[in-house]
Protein backbone atom coordinates (compact mmCIF):
# COMPACT_ATOMS: atom_id res chain seq x y z
CA UNK A 1 0.00 0.00 0.00
CA UNK A 2 1.15 3.45 -0.86
CA UNK A 3 1.70 5.50 2.30
CA UNK A 4 3.54 8.49 1.84
CA UNK A 5 2.52 11.66 2.55
CA UNK A 6 3.37 15.27 2.73
CA UNK A 7 2.22 18.78 4.21
CA UNK A 8 3.25 22.21 2.76
CA UNK A 9 2.88 24.84 4.11
CA UNK A 10 3.51 28.08 2.45
CA UNK A 11 2.09 31.97 2.77
CA UNK A 12 -0.87 32.58 1.58
CA UNK A 13 0.56 36.40 0.51
CA UNK A 14 4.01 37.50 -0.36
CA UNK A 15 3.83 40.93 -0.83
CA UNK A 16 7.45 42.65 -1.99
CA UNK A 17 8.00 46.60 -3.91
CA UNK A 18 8.10 49.80 -3.27
CA UNK A 19 5.45 51.44 -0.15
CA UNK A 20 3.87 47.75 0.53
CA UNK A 21 3.94 48.65 4.11
CA UNK A 22 0.98 50.76 2.92
CA UNK A 23 -0.94 47.28 1.82
CA UNK A 24 -0.66 46.14 5.59
CA UNK A 25 -4.57 46.64 6.05
CA UNK A 26 -5.37 44.93 2.91
CA UNK A 27 -2.88 42.32 3.62
CA UNK A 28 -4.62 41.58 7.11
CA UNK A 29 -8.02 41.59 5.71
CA UNK A 30 -6.83 39.22 3.19
CA UNK A 31 -5.71 36.89 5.71
CA UNK A 32 -8.38 36.78 7.94
CA UNK A 33 -6.54 37.84 10.57
CA UNK A 34 -8.67 38.88 13.78
CA UNK A 35 -8.38 41.01 16.62
CA UNK A 36 -5.57 42.82 18.31
CA UNK A 37 -1.82 42.57 17.00
CA UNK A 38 1.47 41.46 19.41
CA UNK A 39 4.55 42.97 17.17
CA UNK A 40 7.55 40.97 17.91
CA UNK A 41 10.70 43.58 17.42
CA UNK A 42 14.49 44.23 18.13
CA UNK A 43 15.41 47.50 19.09
CA UNK A 44 16.88 49.35 16.05
CA UNK A 45 13.80 47.89 13.51
CA UNK A 46 11.31 49.21 16.04
CA UNK A 47 12.94 52.91 15.28
CA UNK A 48 12.76 52.39 11.71
CA UNK A 49 9.26 50.87 10.75
CA UNK A 50 7.67 50.52 13.94
CA UNK A 51 6.01 53.50 13.86
CA UNK A 52 4.56 53.07 10.13
CA UNK A 53 3.68 49.43 11.03
CA UNK A 54 1.45 50.32 14.10
CA UNK A 55 0.15 53.18 12.23
CA UNK A 56 -0.69 50.31 9.19
CA UNK A 57 -2.25 47.85 11.57
CA UNK A 58 -4.72 50.24 13.72
CA UNK A 59 -6.31 51.00 10.46
CA UNK A 60 -7.93 47.70 10.97
CA UNK A 61 -7.81 46.50 14.34
CA UNK A 62 -7.35 47.63 17.86
CA UNK A 63 -3.78 49.49 18.38
CA UNK A 64 -0.80 46.47 18.87
CA UNK A 65 0.99 45.83 21.45
CA UNK A 66 4.65 45.85 21.34
CA UNK A 67 7.46 43.72 22.72
CA UNK A 68 10.87 44.74 21.88
CA UNK A 69 13.94 41.28 22.16
CA UNK A 70 17.13 40.97 21.96
CA UNK A 71 18.37 37.88 21.03
CA UNK A 72 17.28 35.01 19.65
CA UNK A 73 16.78 32.47 22.48
CA UNK A 74 14.28 30.26 24.23
CA UNK A 75 14.41 33.02 26.94
CA UNK A 76 13.20 35.53 24.27
CA UNK A 77 10.63 33.49 23.70
CA UNK A 78 9.20 32.63 26.90
CA UNK A 79 9.19 36.70 27.00
CA UNK A 80 7.40 37.03 24.24
CA UNK A 81 4.83 34.45 25.32
CA UNK A 82 3.83 35.95 28.85
CA UNK A 83 3.26 38.68 27.04
CA UNK A 84 0.70 36.99 24.83
CA UNK A 85 -0.59 34.91 27.67
CA UNK A 86 -1.47 39.12 29.30
CA UNK A 87 -2.99 40.95 25.88
CA UNK A 88 -4.52 37.53 24.15
CA UNK A 89 -3.58 38.77 21.17
CA UNK A 90 -5.09 37.61 17.71
CA UNK A 91 -1.86 37.34 15.73
CA UNK A 92 1.48 37.92 15.86
CA UNK A 93 3.81 40.27 13.65
CA UNK A 94 7.22 39.58 13.45
CA UNK A 95 9.41 43.47 12.56
CA UNK A 96 12.92 43.23 11.87
CA UNK A 97 15.94 41.01 11.00
CA UNK A 98 16.24 37.07 11.33
CA UNK A 99 15.93 36.76 15.45
CA UNK A 100 12.76 39.15 15.81
CA UNK A 101 10.85 37.08 12.85
CA UNK A 102 12.34 33.33 14.30
CA UNK A 103 10.79 34.73 17.82
CA UNK A 104 7.64 35.32 16.46
CA UNK A 105 7.01 32.73 14.24
CA UNK A 106 7.81 30.40 17.07
CA UNK A 107 5.78 32.57 19.57
CA UNK A 108 2.99 31.85 16.90
CA UNK A 109 3.31 28.19 16.83
CA UNK A 110 3.21 27.77 20.38
CA UNK A 111 -0.17 29.73 20.92
CA UNK A 112 -1.68 28.71 17.78
CA UNK A 113 -1.90 31.82 16.24
CA UNK A 114 -1.60 33.32 12.83
CA UNK A 115 1.88 35.56 12.32
CA UNK A 116 3.17 37.59 9.45
CA UNK A 117 6.85 38.53 8.52
CA UNK A 118 7.42 42.26 7.79
CA UNK A 119 11.98 42.19 7.26
CA UNK A 120 13.43 45.41 7.59
CA UNK A 121 16.86 43.65 6.03
CA UNK A 122 17.12 41.27 3.31
CA UNK A 123 20.24 39.90 5.93
CA UNK A 124 18.81 35.64 5.82
CA UNK A 125 16.34 33.70 3.96
CA UNK A 126 13.87 32.78 7.33
CA UNK A 127 11.92 35.67 5.84
CA UNK A 128 9.41 32.90 4.32
CA UNK A 129 10.50 29.86 5.89
CA UNK A 130 8.36 27.85 9.12
CA UNK A 131 11.41 26.64 10.61
CA UNK A 132 12.99 28.89 13.67
CA UNK A 133 16.70 28.76 14.71
CA UNK A 134 17.42 28.77 18.29
CA UNK A 135 20.90 28.06 20.07
CA UNK A 136 20.46 26.32 23.36
CA UNK A 137 23.89 25.55 25.25
CA UNK A 138 25.81 23.51 23.05
CA UNK A 139 23.63 22.89 20.58
CA UNK A 140 21.10 24.56 17.84
CA UNK A 141 17.63 23.59 16.87
CA UNK A 142 15.61 24.16 13.81
CA UNK A 143 12.32 23.70 15.20
CA UNK A 144 8.99 23.28 12.95
CA UNK A 145 7.03 26.78 13.72
CA UNK A 146 4.49 28.79 12.04
CA UNK A 147 5.36 29.92 8.59
CA UNK A 148 3.40 33.18 7.89
CA UNK A 149 0.41 33.60 6.62
CA UNK A 150 1.92 36.66 5.17
CA UNK A 151 5.04 38.53 4.13
CA UNK A 152 5.29 42.01 3.45
CA UNK A 153 8.71 43.09 2.58
CA UNK A 154 8.87 47.14 1.69
CA UNK A 155 11.86 47.60 -0.16
CA UNK A 156 12.11 51.14 0.35
CA UNK A 157 12.63 50.21 4.12
CA UNK A 158 14.98 47.35 3.14
CA UNK A 159 16.95 49.51 0.32
CA UNK A 160 17.61 52.24 3.63
CA UNK A 161 19.22 49.19 5.65
CA UNK A 162 23.06 48.95 6.16
CA UNK A 163 24.35 46.95 3.02
CA UNK A 164 25.94 45.10 5.45
CA UNK A 165 22.79 43.69 6.12
CA UNK A 166 22.21 42.66 2.03
CA UNK A 167 25.39 41.57 1.44
CA UNK A 168 24.88 38.58 4.39
CA UNK A 169 21.47 38.09 2.24
CA UNK A 170 23.31 37.40 -0.55
CA UNK A 171 25.69 35.01 0.98
CA UNK A 172 22.86 33.27 2.91
CA UNK A 173 21.78 32.54 -0.67
CA UNK A 174 25.11 31.25 -2.19
CA UNK A 175 25.31 29.17 0.36
CA UNK A 176 23.08 26.82 -0.45
CA UNK A 177 25.12 25.49 -3.51
CA UNK A 178 27.49 23.96 -0.23
CA UNK A 179 24.23 23.52 1.30
CA UNK A 180 22.18 21.01 -1.45
CA UNK A 181 25.39 19.34 -2.23
CA UNK A 182 26.02 18.40 2.08
CA UNK A 183 21.93 17.38 1.51
CA UNK A 184 23.11 14.67 -1.31
CA UNK A 185 25.74 13.33 0.39
CA UNK A 186 23.55 12.81 3.30
CA UNK A 187 20.82 11.03 1.08
CA UNK A 188 23.26 8.86 -0.40
CA UNK A 189 25.71 7.89 2.64
CA UNK A 190 22.58 7.85 5.61
CA UNK A 191 20.03 7.77 3.50
CA UNK A 192 18.54 11.66 4.67
CA UNK A 193 15.25 11.97 3.07
CA UNK A 194 15.84 14.21 -0.07
CA UNK A 195 13.64 16.29 -2.18
CA UNK A 196 14.73 16.60 -5.41
CA UNK A 197 12.20 19.99 -6.08
CA UNK A 198 13.21 21.61 -2.69
CA UNK A 199 17.23 20.86 -3.90
CA UNK A 200 16.39 21.64 -6.53
CA UNK A 201 15.03 25.20 -6.04
CA UNK A 202 17.67 26.11 -3.64
CA UNK A 203 20.26 26.03 -5.77
CA UNK A 204 18.58 27.36 -8.63
CA UNK A 205 17.85 30.49 -6.53
CA UNK A 206 21.59 30.69 -5.74
CA UNK A 207 22.05 30.38 -9.49
CA UNK A 208 20.14 33.01 -10.56
CA UNK A 209 20.94 35.46 -7.46
CA UNK A 210 24.63 34.70 -8.60
CA UNK A 211 23.65 35.68 -12.70
CA UNK A 212 22.36 39.12 -11.64
CA UNK A 213 24.84 39.69 -9.15
CA UNK A 214 26.08 43.08 -11.39
CA UNK A 215 22.54 44.57 -10.48
CA UNK A 216 23.22 43.82 -6.55
CA UNK A 217 24.88 47.41 -5.95
CA UNK A 218 24.67 49.62 -2.65
CA UNK A 219 22.17 51.95 -3.26
CA UNK A 220 20.18 50.40 -5.95
CA UNK A 221 16.90 49.71 -4.52
CA UNK A 222 16.35 46.78 -7.08
CA UNK A 223 19.51 45.10 -5.17
CA UNK A 224 16.54 44.92 -2.16
CA UNK A 225 13.87 43.67 -4.36
CA UNK A 226 16.47 41.11 -6.02
CA UNK A 227 17.64 39.69 -2.93
CA UNK A 228 14.41 39.27 -1.19
CA UNK A 229 12.83 37.09 -4.03
CA UNK A 230 15.86 35.11 -4.24
CA UNK A 231 15.42 35.03 -0.08
CA UNK A 232 11.32 34.00 -0.61
CA UNK A 233 12.63 31.31 -2.63
CA UNK A 234 15.09 29.73 -0.38
CA UNK A 235 12.97 30.12 1.81
CA UNK A 236 9.74 27.95 -0.08
CA UNK A 237 12.18 25.43 -0.71
CA UNK A 238 12.64 25.04 2.77
CA UNK A 239 9.16 24.73 3.19
CA UNK A 240 8.83 22.32 0.78
CA UNK A 241 11.62 20.02 2.23
CA UNK A 242 10.05 20.12 5.39
CA UNK A 243 13.43 21.03 7.40
CA UNK A 244 16.28 23.57 6.14
CA UNK A 245 18.53 21.27 4.64
CA UNK A 246 18.16 22.71 0.94
CA UNK A 247 19.56 25.88 2.72
CA UNK A 248 21.82 24.82 5.61
CA UNK A 249 24.87 22.45 5.36
CA UNK A 250 27.96 22.26 7.06
CA UNK A 251 28.71 26.23 6.15
CA UNK A 252 25.98 26.62 8.54
CA UNK A 253 27.23 24.13 11.19
CA UNK A 254 30.73 26.63 11.36
CA UNK A 255 28.43 29.80 11.57
CA UNK A 256 26.50 28.02 14.17
CA UNK A 257 29.84 27.00 15.98
CA UNK A 258 31.38 30.64 15.63
CA UNK A 259 27.93 32.27 17.38
CA UNK A 260 29.11 30.21 20.44
CA UNK A 261 32.63 31.27 20.17
CA UNK A 262 32.08 34.50 19.19
CA UNK A 263 28.88 35.47 19.74
CA UNK A 264 27.52 38.80 18.25
CA UNK A 265 30.71 39.43 16.15
CA UNK A 266 29.69 39.04 12.49
CA UNK A 267 26.30 38.40 10.79
CA UNK A 268 24.85 34.72 10.49
CA UNK A 269 24.94 35.30 6.62
CA UNK A 270 28.59 36.78 6.48
CA UNK A 271 29.37 33.80 8.42
CA UNK A 272 27.73 31.13 6.68
CA UNK A 273 29.49 32.48 3.26
CA UNK A 274 33.19 31.98 4.90
CA UNK A 275 31.82 28.93 5.67
CA UNK A 276 30.74 28.17 2.23
CA UNK A 277 34.06 28.91 0.38
CA UNK A 278 35.71 26.31 2.98
CA UNK A 279 32.67 24.07 2.71
CA UNK A 280 32.53 24.03 -1.24
CA UNK A 281 36.91 22.68 -0.83
CA UNK A 282 36.13 19.86 1.39
CA UNK A 283 33.38 18.69 -1.59
CA UNK A 284 35.83 18.83 -4.10
CA UNK A 285 35.28 17.98 -7.57
CA UNK A 286 36.39 18.26 -10.68
CA UNK A 287 36.11 21.94 -10.62
CA UNK A 288 37.72 23.66 -7.89
CA UNK A 289 34.03 25.16 -7.02
CA UNK A 290 35.03 27.00 -4.04
CA UNK A 291 36.87 29.50 -6.44
CA UNK A 292 33.56 30.66 -7.77
CA UNK A 293 31.98 30.47 -4.46
CA UNK A 294 34.65 33.15 -2.92
CA UNK A 295 34.66 35.15 -6.57
CA UNK A 296 30.39 34.79 -5.95
CA UNK A 297 30.88 36.32 -2.19
CA UNK A 298 33.69 39.25 -3.55
CA UNK A 299 31.37 40.49 -6.48
CA UNK A 300 28.79 41.47 -4.00
CA UNK A 301 31.02 42.86 -1.69
CA UNK A 302 30.78 39.98 1.57
CA UNK A 303 33.67 38.89 3.83
CA UNK A 304 35.66 36.45 2.35
CA UNK A 305 38.00 36.14 5.14
CA UNK A 306 38.46 35.61 8.80
CA UNK A 307 39.80 38.90 9.41
CA UNK A 308 37.15 40.85 7.36
CA UNK A 309 34.99 39.03 9.59
CA UNK A 310 36.85 40.29 12.87
CA UNK A 311 36.86 36.81 14.23
CA UNK A 312 40.43 35.42 14.46
CA UNK A 313 42.59 32.58 12.63
CA UNK A 314 42.29 30.05 15.79
CA UNK A 315 38.73 30.81 16.25
CA UNK A 316 37.50 30.04 12.88
CA UNK A 317 39.83 26.44 13.08
CA UNK A 318 38.33 25.39 16.10
CA UNK A 319 34.40 26.34 14.54
CA UNK A 320 35.44 24.05 11.78
CA UNK A 321 36.81 21.09 14.23
CA UNK A 322 34.05 20.63 16.70
CA UNK A 323 30.91 21.82 13.99
CA UNK A 324 29.72 18.60 13.33
CA UNK A 325 28.98 18.39 17.17
CA UNK A 326 26.39 21.00 16.70
CA UNK A 327 23.67 19.09 15.56
CA UNK A 328 23.00 15.64 14.67
CA UNK A 329 22.98 16.24 10.70
CA UNK A 330 25.37 14.47 8.22
CA UNK A 331 27.31 16.61 6.30
CA UNK A 332 30.92 16.84 4.59
CA UNK A 333 32.52 16.96 8.10
CA UNK A 334 31.53 13.69 8.72
CA UNK A 335 32.29 12.92 12.29
CA UNK A 336 34.53 15.85 12.55
CA UNK A 337 37.88 16.59 10.66
CA UNK A 338 41.14 16.95 11.86
CA UNK A 339 42.79 20.61 12.93
CA UNK A 340 45.51 19.72 10.68
CA UNK A 341 42.75 19.25 7.53
CA UNK A 342 41.11 22.55 9.23
CA UNK A 343 43.94 24.01 8.91
CA UNK A 344 45.01 23.19 5.27
CA UNK A 345 41.26 24.30 4.07
CA UNK A 346 40.93 27.23 5.62
CA UNK A 347 44.71 28.66 4.29
CA UNK A 348 44.68 27.28 0.72
CA UNK A 349 40.99 28.82 0.14
CA UNK A 350 42.69 32.15 1.68
CA UNK A 351 40.17 32.49 4.71
CA UNK A 352 43.04 32.75 7.31
N1 LIG B 1 14.41 30.34 10.48
C1 LIG B 1 15.15 30.31 9.40
O1 LIG B 1 14.83 29.63 8.42
C2 LIG B 1 16.39 31.13 9.37
C3 LIG B 1 16.80 31.77 10.51
N2 LIG B 1 17.92 32.56 10.47
C4 LIG B 1 18.31 33.19 11.74
O2 LIG B 1 18.24 34.59 11.57
C5 LIG B 1 19.26 35.20 12.37
C6 LIG B 1 20.13 36.05 11.47
O3 LIG B 1 19.36 37.08 10.94
P1 LIG B 1 19.94 38.56 10.87
O4 LIG B 1 18.90 39.39 10.24
O5 LIG B 1 21.31 38.52 10.28
O6 LIG B 1 20.15 38.94 12.40
P2 LIG B 1 19.42 40.00 13.34
O7 LIG B 1 17.98 39.75 13.43
O8 LIG B 1 20.22 40.02 14.60
O9 LIG B 1 19.62 41.36 12.57
C7 LIG B 1 20.92 41.87 12.35
C8 LIG B 1 20.97 43.34 12.74
O10 LIG B 1 20.30 44.10 11.76
C9 LIG B 1 19.54 45.12 12.39
N3 LIG B 1 18.53 45.61 11.45
C10 LIG B 1 17.49 44.96 10.90
N4 LIG B 1 16.83 45.77 10.05
C11 LIG B 1 17.48 46.95 10.05
C12 LIG B 1 17.31 48.19 9.37
N5 LIG B 1 16.31 48.36 8.47
N6 LIG B 1 18.16 49.20 9.61
C13 LIG B 1 19.18 49.04 10.49
N7 LIG B 1 19.41 47.89 11.16
C14 LIG B 1 18.56 46.87 10.94
C15 LIG B 1 19.03 44.42 13.62
O11 LIG B 1 18.61 45.36 14.58
C16 LIG B 1 20.27 43.65 14.07
O12 LIG B 1 21.13 44.46 14.83
C17 LIG B 1 20.05 34.08 13.00
O13 LIG B 1 19.57 33.89 14.32
C18 LIG B 1 19.75 32.90 12.11
O14 LIG B 1 19.90 31.68 12.74
C19 LIG B 1 18.63 32.77 9.34
C20 LIG B 1 18.25 32.15 8.17
C21 LIG B 1 17.11 31.27 8.11
O1 LIG C 1 19.97 29.73 8.43
C1 LIG C 1 19.25 28.89 7.97
C2 LIG C 1 19.08 28.72 6.51
O2 LIG C 1 19.70 29.76 5.82
C3 LIG C 1 18.51 27.99 8.87
O3 LIG C 1 19.30 26.92 9.06
P1 LIG C 1 19.53 26.21 10.46
O4 LIG C 1 18.50 25.17 10.54
O5 LIG C 1 20.91 25.65 10.33
O6 LIG C 1 19.45 27.23 11.54
ZN1 LIG D 1 21.21 30.81 6.94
Amino acid sequence: MFEKTTWIRLPRSVVVGHGVLGQTAEVVADSHLPGQPLIVTSPTPREVAGEQVIEALSTVGPEPEVIVVETASFDAIEEVLSRAAEVNPGYLVGLGGGKAIDIAKMAAADRDLGFISIPTAASHDGIVSGRGSVPDGDTRHSVAAEPPLAVIADTEIIAQAPWRLTTAGCADIISNYTAVRDWQLAHRLKNAQYSEYAGALSQMTAEILVENSDSIREGLEESAWIVVKALVSSGVAMSIAGSSRPASGAEHLFSHQLDRLAPGTALHGHQVGIGSIITAYLQGGDREEWHDVRDALESIGAPTTAAELGIDDETVIEALTTAHEIRDRYTILGDGISEAAAREAASVTGVI
